[in-house]
């Protein structure tokens, strides 16, 4: 029983610990199971402050995107509006009072809108004025607490005044109240009347003026033909013929029901009608008639509301110190009692180059008037030449530089042709023509002519060029039975006929003397006068004195012509006797008179500085970069430099210099196979002996013909130039005092032999310092030419040439052309056609040539420069 038991016990407990074995193990597998979870919660709790953790980041991201697109979008429209707002209302009209100062208004600019604060909230309220309508847009009618909408007001007054030309606004203050104190600082503006205060009683006659006012501006201003004087404006591209008048009207309650029906009415009248005649109301306190001109501007504190701004509102602009409004206004006043400023150079451009047609003439300003407005010179059919009068200083050729830029500036080259000469000394054209410093050029001038006081051949020369052009004209005219430019341009549209205007600058030098140099001037000045008028042709001569040639005044019929008259200051004669505005106008101005200087033409003109370089380079530059393609530069003509000896000649002789021409033409001698055909250089000038023949033994050799040079020189002084000579010329052969005689005798001989088939040129310096002792020189002289042996020689003086022709008493036919140096006229009367011999004086650098095959009388030409 007892094993029974026990085996029961034991059994029992196997099972028990079997159990406890399952028991255990279940629980290990719980608590792995449950580790396993908890690791699992762990890892997802993790996972999701991750998740959130870059859901917060890409938000914020997110947001700050949004923001900077935001501020980004919100700067960029605020750029614009203040761009849109500056350009609305530049200058004075809506700058900052920091940085505020009076402005001129741009030209064909209306201003209209004016600033009285800035929009918005912060920070764009910094960058965006808030503008209202005024000057020909609207009246402003203001509610609010009268001394901040006074400081409103303050504001707009002064924008007003300042970005407008002084005189083209007037105030009129109606301040029963404070009887002017409440816009006290504009009190200066009385001064030069700009400002009326109006008392408690003359609220009538104020309204009454107005309405006055508006109804004359219809009838007579606006005329019917424009609905405003913003539209006539506009229309004319002239200044304003009304000023814009302001009425300021500070009332209150009291005032208002003060009012009578017919003042009412007036002032009903003045809103419906003010704006077109520039009448503009700014109220404050008392009714205004709702009118779509009227802006209603609602103060409150240190902000505002109106129409022009919508929803945003205003922060005002603190107002203006009064100490700052009376010291603009002052200024203002000073500015226009002393008158309209002086127009500047670049005034006298128009706004567009070279649109002007000069079929019917040329009009061009030279100046402003006293009015302020420009004043236009004609020329063409009526007036066509001009005299310009003015004692040494006093502007003349200022007022010449003026003119030819508002001339340049409005007609292209096809339309407008210039001729410049200058007898003063000094280079004042010089700058029209292409220069070292500057390579620029007036693309209208043909011809600049400077340092011409020596040389008054050259302004003859002009002259004889014009008459050539007229003669051409003329003839096509007749082709094209035209009886003016105007019809010929018409009837032959693809030919280049521009008006020509040729400035002659102290040209009573032309003219001065009673030789045959005046005489031929005159008459070519006389034809020119009379037939230029219908070719296109005009004339401008300027003169310090003209009172003193006879020769024009002689010529009544050639002055008559000269009906535009231009005088500066203390001008003599060139007015009619009976005109004595030139001695009363002031320094800088002109009196310009279209009537041969009858007094009632006069027409006063203020110049303004032309000289200056700057403006003047400005304008050039403009005028040279629009030049057509392929516009040759002027020629300049300046007497004081030297020509040098051109390479690149074509010609069919010996070339001695340039000529004094419009064109740069050289003097050429022809030898042929002739008697005479030798070259005799005359006078005691080294340098431009050796000048002459030098230029001529290098035009020779360019020549076909394989043609023999013997270079003699019998002078140390020449032998340099000579050597040069010799160095240039293929094959030449060189002789001295030693040799000379040699040569001379050889050629005596060749004469008699067969003919050469190519020239020989003997080009002999200095031949009389062998004294007469060259027994040859005279046959080859006499018989070389024929036989193709040409002598170009330099003799000293004319006696000690006609030593080498067989002495006192000897002829002169050995030589058919020579180059006179320093020698006097009288002394070529053997030489010469004329009696007497030429008239001819000496100058430096200046040559007379005579060549009997061609000249009727000799012909100055200038030395080149050779070989140096
Ligand atoms: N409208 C002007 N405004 C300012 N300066 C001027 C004006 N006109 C002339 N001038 C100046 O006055 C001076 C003399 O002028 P300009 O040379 O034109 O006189 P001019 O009559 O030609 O004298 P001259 O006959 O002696 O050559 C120059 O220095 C010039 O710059």
């Amino acid at each position: 029983m007892a094993s029974g038991r026990h085996g029961i016990v034991a059994g029992v407990r196997r099972d028990l610990a079997a159990a406890r074995g399952l028991t255990r193990a279940a629980l290990g597998a719980a608590e792995a199971a449950l580790d396993e979870a908890q690791r699992r919660r762990d890892e997802a709790l993790a996972r999701h402050s991750e998740r959130l953790a870059a859901l917060a980041a890409s938000r914020e991201a997110a947001r700050r995107e949004v923001r900077a697109h935001f501020e980004r979008t919100a700067g960029a429209i605020t750029e614009d509006l203040a761009a849109v707002a500056a350009s609305c209302a530049p200058g004075a009209a809506g700058a900052s009072w920091r940085a505020w100062r009076p402005t001129e208004p741009e030209r064909g600019r209306r201003p209209g809108l004016f600033r009285i604060g800035t929009l918005g909230q912060e920070p764009a309220a910094a960058a965006i004025p808030a503008l209202v309508p005024l000057l020909d847009l609207a009246h402003l009618s203001f509610t609010g607490e009268p001394s901040t909408v006074d400081g409103v007001i303050a504001s707009l007054l002064l924008r007003v005044l300042g970005g407008t030309r002084p005189g083209e606004v007037r105030l009129t203050v109606y301040d029963p109240e404070q009887l002017g104190g409440s816009l006290a600082g504009f009190a200066p503006l009385g001064n030069a009347d700009l400002l009326t205060f109006v008392g408690p009683g003359g609220l009538t006659g104020m309204l009454d003026d107005l309405v006055e006012q508006i109804r004359r501006i219809n009838e007579s201003v606006l005329a019917g033909e424009y609905a405003s004087l913003a539209e006539l404006t506009a229309a004319t591209a002239a200044r304003r013929p009304e000023p814009w008048r302001l009425v300021v009207l500070l009332g209150d309650a009291a005032t208002a029901a003060d009012l009578s029906s017919a003042q009412r009415a007036q002032l009903d009248r003045i809103v419906r009608t003010g704006v077109a005649c520039g009448v503009h109301v700014l109220a404050r306190g008392l009714p205004v008639e709702a009118h779509p001109t009227v802006e209603h501007v609602a103060v409150y504190g240190s902000t505002a509301a109106c129409g022009a701004t919508g929803d945003l509102p205003v922060r005002l602009d603190p107002p203006p110190a009064a100490e700052r409004v009376a010291a603009a206004c002052r200024e203002l006043a000073e500015l226009l009692l002393a008158g309209p400023p002086p127009a500047q150079f670049a005034d006298l451009a128009p706004e567009k180059l070279w649109t002007e047609c000069s079929a019917t003439g040329l009009a061009a300003p030279l100046g402003d008037g006293p009015d302020g407005e420009l004043v236009e010179v004609p020329l063409g059919d009526d007036p066509p030449h001009a005299l310009i009068g003015g004692p040494s200083g006093s502007g003349k050729t200022n007022l010449i530089y003026a003119w030819l830029g508002s001339l340049t500036a409005r007609y292209s080259p096809d339309e407008l042709a210039l001729y410049l000469l200058d007898f003063k000394e000094g280079v004042s054209f010089a700058r029209f023509a292409p220069g070292r410093r500057d390579p620029s050029w007036l693309p209208q001038v043909r011809l600049v002519g400077v340092n011409v006081n020596g040389d008054r051949e050259f302004g003859l020369a002009l002259l004889r060029h014009l008459g050539e052009e007229l003669r051409r004209r003329a003839t096509a005219a007749k082709r094209h039975e035209a009886t003016k430019l105007a019809e010929l341009r018409a009837e032959d549209p693809s030919g280049h006929w521009p008006r020509i205007v040729a400035v002659i600058d102290e040209f009573q030098v032309l003219l001065a003397g009673r030789d045959a140099m005046a005489t031929e001037a005159v008459s070519l000045l006389e034809d020119l006068a009379r037939r230029g008028r219908s070719q296109g042709i005009h004339l401008v001569l300027a003169s310090q004195d003209v009172s003193g040639i006879e020769a024009l005044w002689g010529r009544s019929a050639l002055i008559a012509q000269f009906t535009l008259r231009i005088a500066l200051p203390k001008a003599r004669r060139i007015l009619a006797d009976t005109n004595l505005a030139a001695d009363v106008i002031p320094r800088f101005h002109a009196v310009v008179n279209a009537d041969s200087g009858v007094p009632d033409a006069n027409r006063i003109v203020r110049l303004p500085d032309a000289s200056d370089r700057g403006s003047w380079r400005a304008l050039q530059e403009k005028l040279w970069h629009a030049r057509p393609e392929g516009l040759e530069p002027p020629r300049l003509f300046d007497g004081d430099a030297v020509p040098p000896y051109p390479a690149d000649l074509c010609v069919d002789g010996a070339v001695l210099g340039e000529t004094i021409d419009v064109g740069s033409r050289p003097a050429v001698l022809r030898l042929p196979r002739a008697p005479g055909r030798n070259l005799a250089v005359l006078g005691t000038r080294v340098e431009e002996a050796c000048a002459v023949l030098g230029a001529a033994g290098r035009s020779l050799a360019t020549l076909d013909g394989g043609a023999r040079f013997s270079v003699v020189c019998l002078d140390d002084d020449a032998s340099p130039a000579a050597g040069l000579l010799h160095a240039a010329l293929p094959g030449a052969r060189w002789y001295d005092a030693d040799t000379a005689a040699d040569l001379l005798a050889e050629l005596a001989q060749e004469l008699d032999g067969p003919l050469a088939e190519a020239p020989h040129y003997v080009i002999g310096y200095a031949w009389d310092a062998a004294g007469g002792q060259l027994r040859h020189l005279r046959t080859v002289l006499a018989r070389g030419p024929e036989r193709r042996v040409h002598v170009l020689g330099w003799w000293r003086g004319v006696t000690r040439l006609r030593d080498d022709l067989g002495g006192v008493g000897a002829r002169f036919d050995a030589i058919g052309a020579w180059v006179a140096l320093d020698v006097h006229g009288s002394e070529l009367s053997p030489l010469s056609p004329q009696p007497g011999g030429p008239a001819w004086y000496p100058r430096p650098h200046r040559a007379l040539f005579f060549d009997r095959a061609i000249h009727r009388a000799p012909e100055v030409i200038i030395p080149y420069e050779v070989g140096t």
